[in-house]
């Protein structure tokens, strides 16, 4: 890294004290030497205090940024073991190449989970995870989360959407009581199963990583209402299907086969016709064992997803066969009207392989060295050569394995995926390819690269362009921010009507064979406008070079045309539908293998596969809130806590993270700057919160003062009830008292009259005996009693009505109410008692000298001698 460098790259932006922002991105030299000077001497002095130069967990804060500055600032915090680095919207995560203890551990999720602030706490991807999160909870626009990972290969992508996940299936689903665990687990656990199957069919050991992806991914992670995980769904991008016929030098096949041949027991290798001493030609590096090199965690994750033992053992015997198929190989033939013999050795491979893709084996051999030629309806033979015959092979090979990962797909899809009903937002995790730039480059590289700069376009667009709109749109004086707009080198690769895209697929689209020399005198000629495109005119390979945002590449056009065209053979999709095995025959028997067999080859190149689902993706990317995480390979040979600076700057340069970093710090600089927005914002919350909660009060005051109001009122009516009621009783109790003392007093009179008729007994004992009972009734606080029963009435009828008045009255003389021995008639116009009468068993006491006032405040005496009645216990007086 030299000064002319971070001259190159240094923040304008930094330098402006106005009131207005202006460019950052200065490509090629200073005018200045002045200013080169003292820039050099910032990053010297920025420099000098390394031991501060770990603690910058946000490179937006690093003054001045430049290469340099943001390679010693990560250095520094790698040498301390901290990997995670804020960039302004990006988070910087380098690998350490070993497991770091307590990095991701249960309870670190949960301390991130739970912040208040987490962005308080250290640079980590569970922030991100978490502000994803939260996003979605807070059901602000846009409501979807994408998380974009990118790095070189082995920077840790696949690391990072693996914590990503294992973070969701935690949070997501810890706080989820309402639904059975067993469910919850259940799509938790589906969810994180779908990725070993997937490493182990997509995955291989290359030179650059032990477990490198060999395809794109994009992970919707599912929620429901209350943001719980309640499914997910796969789609993947560009499987390298190449890599099963052809490994590059020193690179492993996918990791499926080496975990068969060596996690097989001696039944499986039996069925699979796989012995212990059996050499595979697409299984180089066999010796070599890595960590992922575990069959049984596949057969446990298919089994979690429902793949079946029948299923599995389809899978197995058609991966079986295709490395039997490996080994097949081809003769020259001396006379071109005679197709390739199959060399002696190879019979053997062809029957096995033909025995476990259940296709016949004649026939097998046959598709392999003669091709069918259409003309009109006539249908001709025609032998291949042996170069072909090998192509056809690997053809075969290839088309079966890229069906299989497809299917198995579409199947992990089927088992995760929620019903459209259950959830309504998402967290995509985008796993892709990073930039590659190799000595020799050919259609992938273009493809990877232009997703790449696909991805660039969005995120400059998201954060930068978005960003400056909106402070001209709100009035705010804003002179545009220039940015490296990668929009011509994408009208180069992908745009109409011409371009390296659109050449590729009209040459692949004529019946020729492609010539590599020709088809660069085409490129030359076609755009030659584009300033992206350039031809090193020394070059013998043909070739073309393409200047990408994160750099130049060259690429080799050799063998473009054909890649492109992906050509399978009808005659190979009509064998393998015949086949036994029913899952490859369903593989092939779907609709777009039907298309391949009438039309001889998919009419989809790849690059228009590949774009299509580009678009699509885009398109989801641009209706969600992304957030980007640049994972960095420290070192080339995977080596722990390993900081070459080399390698690192490239990777900065490569993923454009010093212009990053520009970007949200002119964002970051703006604000201070201009609008000052976060503190207005900030003073307007506060505003908000005080008027919600002075409305609050006002609210509750009134709830209460109501509240109050209606209980005085009710105890109002309360006590003027009561006292109506009492008045009114009182006013009863006096004329009912003014009855009685009436009544006693006329009885007073004539009692004093009729003195002398009484019987000296009565007189003596101050009672009657009107007959004889054996057993005398006891009455208790009868006198009140019965005043009270026979009150207003002067003629003893009682206020109360049937079956009270005869309790009462009952009650008052203490009569027992057993049926049959009193009886109480109640008269029919007054409704008042007209008598009580006595059976006729025994005598019945009646008091009679006192009023029974003089008694009302007292209980009787039980051996008192009132004790009944004769038959007529009480009659009405009329
Ligand atoms: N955060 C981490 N902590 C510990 N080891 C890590 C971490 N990230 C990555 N690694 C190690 O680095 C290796 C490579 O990471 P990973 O497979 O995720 O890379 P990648 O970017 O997905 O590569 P590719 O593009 O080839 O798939 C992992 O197998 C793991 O051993």
């Amino acid at each position: 890294m030299n000064s002319a460098d971070d001259r190159r790259n240094v923040r304008a932006g930094h330098r402006n004290g106005g009131g207005t922002v202006t460019g950052f991105v200065h490509k090629g030299h200073s005018p200045h030497p002045s200013l080169d000077d003292s820039l050099e001497g910032e990053i010297r002095a920025f420099l000098t205090d390394e031991d501060q130069l770990h603690t910058y967990d946000d490179l937006t804060k690093v003054n001045p940024v430049t290469p340099t500055t943001v390679l010693k600032c990560l250095q520094a915090r790698y040498r301390v073991k901290v990997f995670y680095t804020h960039a302004g919207c990006t988070l910087v995560a380098l690998n350490p190449f070993q497991p770091i203890p307590d990095l991701y551990s249960l309870d670190v999720m949960k301390e991130y989970h739970c912040a208040s602030q987490p962005q308080e706490f250290k640079p980590h991807i569970f922030i991100v995870a978490e502000e994803a999160y939260r996003n979605v909870q807070g059901q602000l626009e846009p409501v979807n989360q994408s998380l974009v990972v990118s790095g070189e290969s082995g920077a840790g992508k696949t690391w990072t959407s693996r914590c990503l996940m294992k973070y969701y299936a935690t949070v997501a689903a810890s706080s989820s009581v309402l639904k059975s665990q067993d469910t919850v687990e259940r799509i938790e656990r589906r969810v994180l199963d779908s990725n070993p199957i997937m490493e182990a069919f997509g995955n291989a050991c290359t030179l650059r990583n032990n477990n490198s992806s060999r395809f794109g991914k994009y992970i919707q992670l599912q929620l429901d209402r209350c943001q719980l995980l309640v499914g997910a769904s796969v789609q993947t991008y560009l499987l390298e299907k190449t890599r099963v016929a052809c490994q590059p030098a020193n690179e492993r096949n996918f990791h499926i086969f080496y975990q068969m041949m060596k996690g097989a027991t001696d039944e499986q290798r039996k069925e699979w016709k796989m012995s212990h001493d059996q050499r595979f030609v697409w299984l180089p590096k066999a010796e070599k064992t890595i960590e992922e090199d575990c069959f049984h965690d596949t057969v446990e994750a298919m089994v979690h997803l429902g793949i079946n033992a029948e299923k599995q053992r389809q899978i197995f015997k058609i991966l079986a066969g295709i490395l039997q198929l490996g080994n097949v190989n081809f003769s020259s033939s001396t006379d071109e009207s005679q197709p390739c013999n199959l060399q002696e050795q190879s019979k053997d491979f062809l029957q096995r392989a033909a025995e476990l893709l259940c296709v016949p084996a004649e026939e097998l051999q046959l598709c392999l060295r003669v091709r069918t030629l259409k003309a009109g309806k006539q249908s001709v033979l025609k032998p291949c050569s042996q170069a072909e015959c090998s192509m056809r092979r690997d053809c075969l090979a290839k088309v079966i394995y890229a069906q299989l990962f497809e299917w198995l797909v579409t199947f992990i899809n089927n088992s995760i995926c929620a019903d459209k009903s259950t959830w309504c937002n998402f967290i995509g995790v985008l796993d892709v390819y990073g930039f590659e730039c190799f000595q020799i480059n050919n259609l992938e590289q273009l493809c990877i690269n232009y997703a790449n700069e696909k991805l660039q376009q969005h995120f400059v667009a998201h954060y930068l362009r978005a960003q400056q709109e909106e402070y001209v749109s709100e009035g705010l004086q804003w002179s545009f921010v220039k940015y490296q707009d990668n929009q011509s080198c994408l009208d180069l690769i992908e745009g109409s009507p011409v371009s390296v895209f659109s050449l590729l697929n009209e040459e692949s689209r004529l019946n020729r064979a492609s010539d590599a020399k020709t088809f660069k005198v085409r490129l030359e000629k076609e755009l030659c406008d584009n300033v992206n495109i350039s031809w090193d005119k020394f070059s013998k390979v043909p070739h073309f070079t393409v200047a990408h945002y994160a750099g130049k590449v060259n690429y080799q056009i050799q063998g473009m045309v054909e890649k492109n065209k992906d050509p399978v053979p009808p005659e190979l999709i009509s064998l393998l539908q015949k086949s036994e095995n029913a899952l490859l025959h369903q593989i092939f028997t779907d609709r777009e293998a039907e298309n391949m067999t009438s039309k001889g080859l998919s009419k989809v190149t790849v690059v228009s596969k590949f774009k299509n689902s580009l678009e699509s993706l885009m398109k989801i990317l641009h209706t969600t809130t992304p957030h980007y995480t640049r994972c960095i390979k420290p070192n080339p040979d995977c080596k722990p806590l390993t900081f070459k600076k080399e390698e690192v700057i490239m990777q900065l340069e490569a993923c454009g993270i010093v212009e990053t970093i520009h970007i949200s710090a002119a964002a970051l600089t703006c604000l201070t700057l201009v609008s000052q927005l976060d503190l207005l914002e900030d003073q307007r919350k506060r505003i908000l919160s005080q008027c919600a909660f002075s409305i609050q009060c006002c609210w509750l005051r009134y709830q209460r003062r109501r509240r109050q109001a209606r209980r005085q009122s009710a105890t109002l009516i309360q006590a003027v009830v009561r006292s109506w009621l009492v008045r009114r009783q009182v006013q009863r109790w006096n004329r009912a008292a003014a009855v009685i003392q009436n009544t006693w007093r006329k009885w007073r009179d004539l009692v004093k009259e009729d003195v002398p008729v009484l019987n000296p007994v009565v007189r003596e004992r101050g009672s009657v005996q009107l007959s004889t009972i054996q057993e005398p009734v006891t009455v208790r606080g009868w006198p009140m009693g019965l005043a009270l029963a026979s009150a207003p009435s002067i003629t003893m009828s009682l206020t109360a009505t049937g079956f009270q008045k005869m309790m009462s009255v009952m009650a008052s003389l203490n009569l027992p109410s057993r049926s049959g021995e009193y009886k109480v008639e109640t008269n029919q116009y007054t409704q008042g008692v007209a008598s009580i009468r006595a059976q006729p068993k025994g005598s019945v006491k009646l008091h009679y000298q006192r009023s029974p006032l003089l008694y009302a405040d007292r209980q009787p005496d039980l051996k008192s001698d009132v004790t009944g009645f004769n038959e007529i216990l009480l009659e009405k007086t009329l």
